[in-house]
């Protein structure tokens, strides 16, 4: 089958710039693609790359856009080299979507059912912004809440943390609020030892610490999680499918921070999933309603072993893609 390839690239501003250990991010560029089929369906997907995360880079990704013909194949969406993830999920979204019962009745057709936020993690400013950032989360709904750490010096970021947990202790929950703590690799095997202890003296409020050490080091952390009772999750370990297959041959049973749209083709990830034991958290990259849409399609078929808080509770960090329709 043929379909007509469009593709239309876009920036999104943070906010306020995001801050992780990997650095400062102020504007999030992607792609939306859209797909027409012979008989005029229409389906649309989105490139939302992350190049310092794991994934090609944006220019990586526009330059194959670039490449591509006007009229592309099935065997041309299904035959993305895997240094491309994020054109992978791009183009077999947009190809899932026009030729199968996901389809679009335009490019940013607000989901009807809002999404309960119990159900997402709210990803909180960094610093002590977190205190307020919090408050509002909480007014929105959101039970679960993200700090990244390891971007300000210790003892201050300490401090932070035992102010956030007293506010979040304050009265009971159904389900428990539950934090979760995002190094992004940026910490030492000494710091992460501290972190894990001051978390497992919280009482349980911490769900995990997320990516404590680089990329490098996953037997060092593999053997940090028999030593805490706090878990661990990977991120940046597992960005991509064939990140996931090596880290699980080489031992991880522990929690998979999974970004569908950086992760490669939809179809391979569900496969893998499903034929693993795999504890997933589904996070996002920033990506628009549309990616997002693919992504937590996704999550929903895939048979996760755990049901954790998805971690897209994120828009209230971007401006709003509202203005993408103009796209088209
Ligand atoms: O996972 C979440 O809760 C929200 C998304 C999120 O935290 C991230 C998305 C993309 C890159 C990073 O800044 C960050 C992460 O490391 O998980
Ligand atoms: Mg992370």
């Amino acid at each position: 089958m043929n379909y007509k390839f469009e593709f239309r690239p876009y920036q999104r501003k943070f906010k306020r710039p995001l801050q992780t250990s990997h650095g400062i991010w102020e504007i999030r560029e992607g792609i939306i693609l859209r797909l027409t089929t012979d008989n005029g369906k229409i389906g649309f997907g989105e490139i939302a790359p992350i190049g310092w995360f794991g994934s090609e880079t944006f220019l990586e990704a526009l330059d194959y856009c670039r490449n591509l013909p006007n009229v592309i194949s099935d065997r041309t969406i299904f035959s993305i080299p895997p240094n491309l993830p994020a054109c992978q999920f791009g183009l077999e979204s947009a190809w899932e979507s026009a030729t199968l019962k996901t389809q679009f009745k335009s490019a940013f057709s607000e989901d009807k059912t809002p999404a309960s936020k119990s159900n997402h993690s709210g990803l909180l400013p960094g610093g002590e912004g977190a205190l307020l950032g919090r408050q509002i989360l909480w007014m929105q709904g959101y039970r679960t809440f993200k700090w990244k750490i390891g971007v300000l010096p210790f003892q201050r970021e300490l401090r932070i943390l035992q102010e956030l947990v007293l506010a979040l202790q304050q009265g009971t929950c159904d389900p428990p609020v539950s934090l979760r703590l995002d190094a992004n690799g940026g910490l030492s095997l000494a710091e992460a030892e501290e972190w894990l202890k001051i978390c497992d003296q919280l009482g349980g409020i911490i769900e995990y610490l997320e990516q404590p050490l680089p990329v490098t080091e996953l037997q060092a952390m593999v053997g940090l999680g028999p030593r805490f009772s706090t878990a661990i999750a990977l991120d940046e370990s597992v960005a991509t499918l064939p990140q996931m297959q090596s880290v699980y041959r080489q031992g991880w049973r522990g929690i998979y921070v999974i970004k569908p749209c950086i992760a490669g083709s939809p179809s391979e990830l569900r496969q893998f999933c499903n034929s693993h034991q795999i504890d997933a958290v589904f996070s996002s990259v920033f990506e628009t309603k549309i990616g997002r849409k693919m992504a937590l399609k996704l999550a929903t078929e895939i048979k996760n072993s755990s049901h954790r808080a998805t971690g897209f509770g994120v828009d209230h960090l971007l401006e709003s893609d509202k203005i993408l329709e103009l796209l088209w």
